[in-house]
């Protein structure tokens, strides 16, 4: 998937994926994941999402990767915050108390910017990306926060009906991308309301994702 096309997305104003309410998985599952009080919690692919917002006020610290730089700025003035900016290796890093928002390729993100990750929350960050990138993907967090536990949230979805992004992604990959061993029993499979794009029939999935 080229950057371009997620820039185009975010200049359209086409974030259908952006959920005003609080993704009820993440509310449901923070605890069993251990998104909890003081732990730093890595969020890719992070968007404008209220999701962040949500982990803040459970007093969690957290560190996004986000590669448009407009909803970097539209998620913190919605916040009603101002960040510090500055550049830092390949980045723009926007901070404020207990947030900081990397803005660039997650692909390029180091364990030395961001330090001791607790826990990963993986909502609509996976799914976004082609197969080929899902594994570039995997690989640069296993890399850069070798210490985190995952709460990560799939589609699946014939794959034939509708092009994605979002994609389906299945057990059988988890497993190839995760390891058997790090890959828990489904924590919830659900229909999504509505289907996908309101039109394909889709099954929600939360997973743990363990050390
Ligand atoms: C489907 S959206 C999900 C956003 C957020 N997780 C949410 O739940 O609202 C995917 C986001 O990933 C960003 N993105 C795509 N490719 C990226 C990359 N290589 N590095 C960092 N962010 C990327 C896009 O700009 C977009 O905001």
């Amino acid at each position: 998937m080229q950057h371009a096309f997620w820039h185009d997305k975010w200049e359209r104003g086409e974030i259908g994926f952006h959920q005003k309410d609080i993704n009820a998985f993440l509310v449901r599952f923070a605890e069993t994941a251990g998104l909890t009080d003081g732990k730093r919690v890595l969020v890719p692919l992070c968007g404008k999402s209220q999701d962040m917002t949500w982990l803040l006020q459970r007093g969690c610290e957290v560190i996004g990767v986000e590669l448009n730089e407009s909803a970097v700025q539209q998620y913190f003035a919605e916040l009603g915050i101002t960040p510090t900016v500055s550049d830092v290796d390949d980045f723009t890093c926007y901070q404020a108390p207990d947030i900081t928002l990397y803005c660039g390729d997650i692909l390029s993100i180091t364990p030395k910017l961001l330090g001791d990750i607790d826990g990963v929350y993986d909502r609509a960050a996976l799914v976004a990306l082609p197969e080929d990138m899902r594994r570039a993907y995997v690989k640069t967090l296993k890399a850069a926060a070798p210490k985190a536990q995952h709460l990560l949230i799939t589609f699946e979805y014939d794959q034939a009906l509708h092009s994605g992004p979002p994609f389906s992604v299945t057990e059988a990959e988890l497993i190839e991308l995760y390891g058997s061993e790090r890959l828990q029993p489904g924590l919830a499979s659900e229909p999504l309301e509505g289907g996908l794009k309101g039109k394909v029939p889709a099954v929600e999935s939360a997973w743990l994702v363990n050390k």
